[in-house]
Parts: structure tokens; sequence; C-alpha cells
């Protein structure tokens, strides 16, 4: 349902500080395929989710979405079909609103209708369900302004206005780094849980390669705007951490310390 073919993402082209973010990279996803990526700072991981959502457009190379050309069309036309979450608690929610402002905001993108004055009472009982199934208990505080969560309630709000509308690709670029280990836990069981019951289409960026192995049925290693490995879920369930550093030593021939060099 997704391919990328021959992507090429070149910043300052023709000038000393020229750099090939994506460098020729393919890939197709099938509908429901969750896949996890890892690679080393600068590999071109967050590139190449700012390409699919429109953020940049590639120098080269076709991306369509259910065999249509979608190359060129621009983020805010990508917004109701494309769900992301970013690594930052505070990117994707708007501080200053409420809870329940933040999610008619979000169901608005998808519904092509702007936030009504105020929130129907059928929409709160909706909105409190959804909030419920997440378990951060959140459904009794509709009214409670975003800016006051703590990051994890932040990243599951993130979350479910990425998912609860049912987007056909979810994007989350290290949506867990900036948790504590408990929180980062709990936000990852509620991504298992809402990919697996919407069977979401998704690609997320990690650098806890546990946490690659652990999620998803496909994993892809990325190197200098290449894909270097690339696991499907009968190999991915036979790795361990050790086999992804050899692995990425034999495709780069690079001599790693230990899994920090690939994990940070
Ligand atoms: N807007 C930009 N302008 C110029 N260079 C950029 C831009 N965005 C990314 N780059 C460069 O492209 C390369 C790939 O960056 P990218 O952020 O995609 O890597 P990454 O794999 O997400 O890294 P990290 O794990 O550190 O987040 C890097 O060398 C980066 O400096």
């Amino acid at each position: 349902m997704l391919q990328l073919q021959q992507i090429e993402k070149v910043f300052y082209e023709g000038t000393p500080d020229e750099k090939t973010a994506i460098n020729g990279l393919s890939l197709t996803l099938e509908e429901g395929d969750f896949v996890t990526v890892i690679g080393s700072n600068g590999a071109g991981k967050s590139t190449l989710l700012n390409i699919i959502s429109g953020v940049l457009f590639p120098d080269q190379g076709l991306i369509a979405v259910d065999d249509k050309n979608v190359t060129f069309l621009p983020e805010h036309k990508r917004s109701n079909w494309i769900g992301r979450v970013f690594q930052d608690p505070m990117a994707g929610t708007a501080p200053n609103m409420s809870i329940e402002e933040n999610l008619a905001l979000a169901l608005g993108r998808v519904e092509r209708r702007g936030l009504r004055k105020g929130v129907s009472s059928k929409r709160k009982k909706q909105f409190k369900e959804w909030l419920s199934s997440f378990n951060v208990k959140l459904e009794d505080r509709l009214n409670t302004r975003v800016g006051l969560l703590s990051g994890g309630e932040r990243q599951a709000l993130s979350l479910l206005m990425a998912t609860f509308t049912e987007p056909r690709i979810l994007l989350l670029d290290e949506h867990t780094a900036a948790l504590d280990p408990a929180r980062a836990e709990h936000i990852t069981n509620i991504t298992n849980d809402v990919v697996s019951k919407h069977n979401l289409t998704t690609l997320m960026v990690t650098h806890d390669m546990e946490q690659a192995l652990s999620m998803g049925n496909r994993l892809i290693m990325m190197d200098d705007g290449e894909i270097i490995f690339h696991a499907n879920k009968e190999e991915k369930d036979q790795l361990t951490v050790e086999d992804l550093m050899n692995e990425f030593q034999k495709a780069k021939g690079k001599t790693m310390a230990n899994d920090k060099a690939l994990l940070k």
C-alpha cells in the first residue's frame, strides 16, 4: 500500500555542505506492516519520515500510496491519512488548548470541519471512551490544558490523536525516547495495542534495538541514507541485539565498541 521507489534527498546541493540524506532508497509496505527503523545518527531516518509525510519532497524518486502517486502532495493534504507522533512530547498537541479541544481538532482534520464552538456531549462520551482505552486516566480531565500534562500523558494523547482517525499510515519518530522506562513501556504497550486493533501500516524509528526487535513484523537498518539490512517477521524473531550489531559491521565495515554506537 506504500511504495517508495529510488528516493533521493540531497541537502545544500552544490555547496561545500552538500549532504545526501536519502540515497536511492526503495521500500514497499503491505497493508498492516509494522516496520521498525534503526540506524546511527544522521542515517536519514527522520528525513525518510519527513518525505513520507510531505514535510520534505524528494529530489528524485516516487512515493505511491494505494497506487496513487503522492510524491509532491503537500503535507496538509496528507494529514487526513497520515498520523505522526514525535519524540518531543511538546510537539503535535496544542498546549494552550484542553484535551477535548485537541481531540476535536484532530478529528476535524479528517472530517473536514474545524473546531466547532464547544464539543457535543455525544462527542465527549466518545473522547472519554477512547481515552479510557489508553489507561492513562485522562478520561475525566477533558477540560485540562494539555500544557499541564506530564510527558507520558502527552505522548499518550498524541498517540491517540494520531490513531483514532485510523490513518492509512502511522509514523512514530522515537516517540518513547524522551520518557522514563516505566512510561516508555506503557506507551510501547499502547502502541502495540492500537496498531493491531486498527491494523495500521506503521513505520517506527527507534534507537532502542530491543524495542526494534520486539515490536512490529519487519525491521530495517539504515546508514548513510540507504537501507543496509532488512528482516522480515521470521528473520526478526530469530535476531538478537548482537546480530544487529554484527549486521551493521558487516554492511559498513565499521567496528563498534558497543551497541551505543548504533543506538545513539
Ligand atoms: N533540513 C535539513 N537541512 C540540512 N541537512 C539536513 C536537514 N535534515 C537532515 N539533514 C541532514 O541529513 C542527514 C540525515 O538526517 P536525519 O535527521 O534524517 O537522520 P536521523 O537518522 O534521523 O538521525 P538521528 O538519529 O540523529 O535523529 C544528516 O546528516 C542531517 O544533518
